[in-house]
């Protein structure tokens, strides 16, 4: 017996070598770059690099259990059951939350940062320092807004060198599709091999110049590299259908009146946008000759024949997903008050019934993440005093409040803290392929929320905001519940009680 096993032995090595190296090759990963240097007290607000954190709420993938998880060097290496149950440990190196919430932190992949070149409007700083007073360890950012915008593997430089200790939270990057790149695959395959996460597109203008639409043939050319790539597509989906379009130049409307401007883009626009995808996603099913390519709508804000569609795609086996955003779980065209440009986005906030259906998607599993959108810009171009929908700009600002207002809305329609973590946490970082985060489960990154979900605070002048420009956000004003207490990136506590720890120690997140 024993000669059989010292025989067998090594041929068993060669073989899982062999498997773990083609393991790898194929797994399209994402990396963490560059590795931060600075000194432990400048990252966070805590001096252990190895403590445990305990409550009796912390949710995991097996459901919300009472104890501890344990945090080394910025990993994730136990979590045990039993609260207060913590072995060795030291009382000074356990953090006890009691009954506060212990999430994995959110992970929002839908963000404009706009820097380089409109810090004016948001920037790496502000905006990271906003997501973690949210509770977001880790943001995707946006290939537009910023100037250049992010379609090549220059521009990509431009954003890293920008973001280089100014980031309090890990931040990927998507790349832009534009019919420059779709014409030229080479500056496209560049692109990826630099470490873009994936790439957006818009099917209508994107209100920036340098930012291009794409027809649906250039999305098709931008999928055929995708697929080698396993990386996917984030389309903004709306389509130009002429019935919008001569609305908005009828001059008898009143430009103050929201319903002026939601009529100009109707859920048709959206419906058409989105028939165009799934006739190209059919061919990303298994087999198919786009197979390891992935198309994801962005913020869907019609429940009806559009999300009709990405059902029907995603039941024959396409590989197909779509999002929602905050504003359109939480406010109607009917509450839109006239002249309060804070509220528009496009696609736009439409009425309750609307809203209501999009939640039931939610609940269902049918919508499968959320973002924020968060699309900010100046008060010159927001227009709060003129009050002009139609020339204001489209973008809603948003990102620290993501959590509060995902709770405070959906509890009343029978959200679970569970579920709220699959949407914000566990699908963004399928999506974005971003691996050992989105879960608190050992081995991953020790990226964590603390909140606690029954106390209410006001959004009002007082409570610390740190978007740029916040007074331009339509959720200034609001009651909420759901406050966020501490937050911790890869170990480090990154935000406590409205304050950051001193240094920005986030990691650039490059797929490879
Ligand atoms: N360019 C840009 O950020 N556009 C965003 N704003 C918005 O409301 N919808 C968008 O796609
Ligand atoms: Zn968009
Ligand atoms: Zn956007």
């Amino acid at each position: 017996m024993d000669q059989f096993v010292w025989r067998v032995l090594p041929l068993l090595t060669i073989l899982v070598s062999f498997l773990v190296f083609f393991y790898f090759q194929n797994s399209d990963t994402a990396q963490l770059y560059p590795i931060i240097k600075l000194p432990r007290s400048k990252c966070s607000l805590l001096p252990h690099h190895h403590f445990w954190i305990s409550s009796k709420r912390i949710v995991t993938p097996q459901g919300i259990i009472s104890g501890s998880v344990e945090i080394n060097e910025g990993r994730i290496v136990s979590v045990v059951e039993g609260y207060g149950k913590q072995g060795q440990s030291k009382q000074e190196e356990i953090i006890d939350y009691g009954d506060a919430v212990v999430m994995p932190g959110l992970i929002d992949v839908h963000v404009h940062l706009d820097e380089p070149g409109r810090t004016e409007w948001e920037g790496f700083d502000t905006g990271t320092r906003a997501a973690a007073a949210g509770g977001v360890t880790t943001v995707v950012d946006m290939p537009l807004n910023n100037y250049p915008t992010t379609v090549s593997k220059e521009t990509l430089k431009l954003k890293l060198d920008a973001a280089e200790d100014k980031i309090y939270v890990d931040v990927g990057f998507w790349g832009g599709l534009v019919p420059e790149n779709a014409l030229n695959l080479t500056i496209l395959d560049d692109l990826l091999s630099a470490g873009v996460l994936g790439v957006k597109s818009f099917m209508c203008p994107s209100g920036i110049n340098d930012f291009p639409m794409t027809t649906i043939d250039h999305i098709k050319a931008g999928l055929s590299v995708l697929a080698k790539y396993k990386r996917p597509i984030v389309v903004h989906s709306e389509l130009v259908q002429d019935y919008g379009n001569d609305l908005e130049h009828d001059d008898n409307r009143d430009p103050h009146d929201y319903l002026t401007y939601l009529n100009t883009r109707p859920p048709s626009w959206e419906e058409a946008a989105i028939r165009q995808l799934v006739g190209v996603s059919k061919d990303t099913g298994i087999g198919g000759s786009l197979e390891g390519a992935h198309i994801h709508i962005v913020h869907l804000s019609d429940s009806s024949a559009s999300l009709d569609l990405i059902k029907e795609a995603k039941s024959r086996g396409d590989s197909i997903s779509v999002e929602t955003c905050p504003h359109y779980l939480a406010f109607t065209s009917e509450e839109i008050p006239n002249g309060d440009t804070r509220f528009k986005c496009s696609p736009p906030i439409r009425d309750a019934q609307n809203k209501d259906k999009l939640w039931e998607a939610v609940l269902e599993g049918h919508i499968d993440l959320l973002t924020t959108d968060h699309s900010p810009t100046v008060p010159e171009l927001k227009l709060l005093e003129e009050g002009d929908f139609l020339k204001a700009w489209g973008g809603i600002s948003s990102l620290q409040f993501n959590l509060p207002v995902t709770w405070s809305y959906g509890k009343k329609y029978g959200l679970t803290i569970e579920q709220l973590s699959l949407l914000w946490s566990k699908r963004p970082a399928a999506l974005a392929g971003i691996e050992s985060k989105g879960t608190i489960e050992v081995g991953n990154h020790a990226d964590i929320v603390v909140w606690q979900p029954e106390q209410e605070f006001d959004l009002d002048d007082n409570y610390p905001v740190f978007i740029k420009h916040y007074e331009l956000s339509a959720y200034m004003g609001s009651r909420l519940s759901g406050k966020v207490m501490d937050t911790y990136v890869r170990g480090n506590l990154v935000f406590k009680d409205g304050k950051h720890a001193p240094a920005a120690c986030g990691v650039q997140i490059l797929a490879t």
